[in-house]
């Protein structure tokens, strides 16, 4: 990553492509770059940030946080949440809130739950056994943004996996800007099992949970989204620690049959373009009087958005109504695009199935709504993006557990074992490892 987001906040509308027009490639191109932030400034800040929580632990946590996040602290208690005050948060809320985050995380839980893997071994003939044995994760880390996006839904995403996995110990960071407290973040942790809340952001949270301070616990990985110090620093303790991805903006690819109400459409765009400016929203369609439909709800519900300046620019930098002349030209179009969140709003969505190859989370007929996704249908909302789905996958259980090979040779298999072995390591020059198995062959 090298380029600066340089933002073309050009005034107007949502783009309108046509497949085959000369300079199709070119403009979908534009629209899906997306190269990150990359800022030599930014990455000296982070290392700083990082080295002086190294030697400082706890003191350089409680000046960071005075500093940048405007509190006035003198020790760690002061940063520090207990239990009790998360279970507060949950039984605060109004009713209608915690039953509906309960049932977020109930139904996150039991999707979950379908994940965890087995541990497997098999026998062989000479009685040798071979097998897989899995193992949660020590400790993770779960990292919070604290400014305008911060998501209590995220919370479950992050944490309800890492539970369900097993892992011992699960310790949440969050900041609080001006010492402002988000009671649904707070009972969200309460709901998700984790169990130490840190109140601390940036860089300096994700270096305290990489190296560990006199009150921060070592965790094995982090995992989250946040803004550019934290992304930067994420990258920069990678392989001290593991980490889940370094998350781009929200995207939207809807494929319509034309039969879906347009008002619906333009909503489901929204959805995504409404995280920020450079989310990427897309709806792709060979009805072009569908298109000109949706178009006209776009302009007409853009109004009556809360966020509507954000989606504003981000529809007229990464926002397009294309229209492709049939199912294998939007096939493809998908399959290049890999988005995170693929709508098929179709009669038939099952028929396309197979033939999709990228995508993060694919969200089934005109009713599955992709914001139904984000709280409470069950699957993680933390995806892949930019692209990264044609190698990676949802956040689940599996990103909280390792595995180890099982290997107990029989007297017989480690002799069987020897003989090719041997030949092997001296075809490699390796003489211990020869000797070393010739040792086990019965004569
Ligand atoms: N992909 C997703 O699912 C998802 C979900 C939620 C949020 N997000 C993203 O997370 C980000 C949240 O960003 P945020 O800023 O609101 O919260 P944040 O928690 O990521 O960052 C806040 C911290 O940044 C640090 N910081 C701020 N200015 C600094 C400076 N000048 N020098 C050093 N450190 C500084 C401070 O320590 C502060 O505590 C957004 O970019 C949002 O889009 C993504
Ligand atoms: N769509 C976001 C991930 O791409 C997740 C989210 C949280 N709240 C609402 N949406
Ligand atoms: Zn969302």
């Amino acid at each position: 990553m090298t380029t600066t987001v340089s933002r073309t906040s050009t005034p107007g509308g949502i783009s309108r492509l046509v497949t085959n027009q000369a300079d199709f490639d070119t403009r979908l191109e534009a629209l899906l770059a997306w190269e990150g932030v990359s800022d030599a400034e930014v990455k000296a800040r982070v290392d700083a940030i990082i080295a002086d929580v190294r030697a400082r632990g706890d003191a350089a946590l409680i000046d960071y946080s005075n500093r940048l996040d405007r509190l006035q602290v003198t020790s760690m208690a002061e940063l520090t949440l207990d239990q009790a005050r998360l279970e507060q948060a949950y039984q605060g809320l109004p009713a209608e809130q915690r039953d509906a985050l309960t049932a977020a995380a109930e139904r996150i839980r039991l999707y979950h739950e379908r994940q965890k893997p087995e541990s497997w071994r098999y026998t062989e003939a000479d009685g040798s056994v071979l097998g897989q044995q899995v193992a949660p994760l020590d400790r993770a880390g779960i990292y919070v943004p604290g400014g305008k996006a911060t998501y209590p839904s995220s919370v479950l995403m992050n944490a309800i996996p890492a539970h369900v996995a097993g892992v011992r110990e699960i310790i949440m960071v969050v900041p609080t800007p001006d010492g402002m407290l988000n009671e649904l973040v707070l009972a969200a942790a309460y709901l998700a099992g984790v169990d130490h809340v840190f109140t601390l952001g940036g860089a300096q949270a994700v270096a305290a949970l990489a190296y560990g301070t006199e009150t921060v616990p070592r965790v094995d990985k982090i995992v989250g989204p946040g803004n550019i110090y934290v992304a930067t620093a994420k990258r920069a303790v990678f392989g001290q620690v593991g980490i889940d991805m370094i998350a781009g903006p929200s995207e939207i690819l809807v494929i319509s049959d034309g039969g879906t109400n347009p008002d619906w459409l333009a909503m489901d765009l929204f959805s995504q373009a409404e995280h920020d400016e450079d989310a990427q929203a897309i709806l792709v369609s060979w009805d072009a009087a569908h298109l000109e439909a949706v178009q006209e709800s776009i302009d007409r519900l853009l109004p009556t958005l809360e966020r509507e300046a954000i989606v504003r620019e981000s529809l007229a930098s990464r926002g397009a109504l294309i229209q492709c002349r049939d199912r294998v030209e939007a096939i493809a179009l998908i399959n290049r695009i890999a988005p995170e969140h693929l709508e098929l709003s179709l009669s038939n969505p099952d028929d396309w199935l197979p033939d999709i190859r990228h995508a993060g989370a694919i969200f089934m007929g005109r009713h599955t709504a992709e914001a139904l996704g984000d709280y409470c249908a069950g699957p993680n909302h933390v995806l892949p993006t930019s692209g990264t789905a044609r190698f990676s996958s949802p956040l689940g259980v599996y990103d909280f557990q390792k595995r180890s090979s099982i290997i107990h040779c029989s007297p017989e298999g480690a002799s069987e074992l020897g003989r090719v072995a041997s030949i092997l390591a001296r075809g490699e020059a390796l003489t211990a490892h020869a000797r070393s198995a010739e040792y086990r062959i019965e004569s």
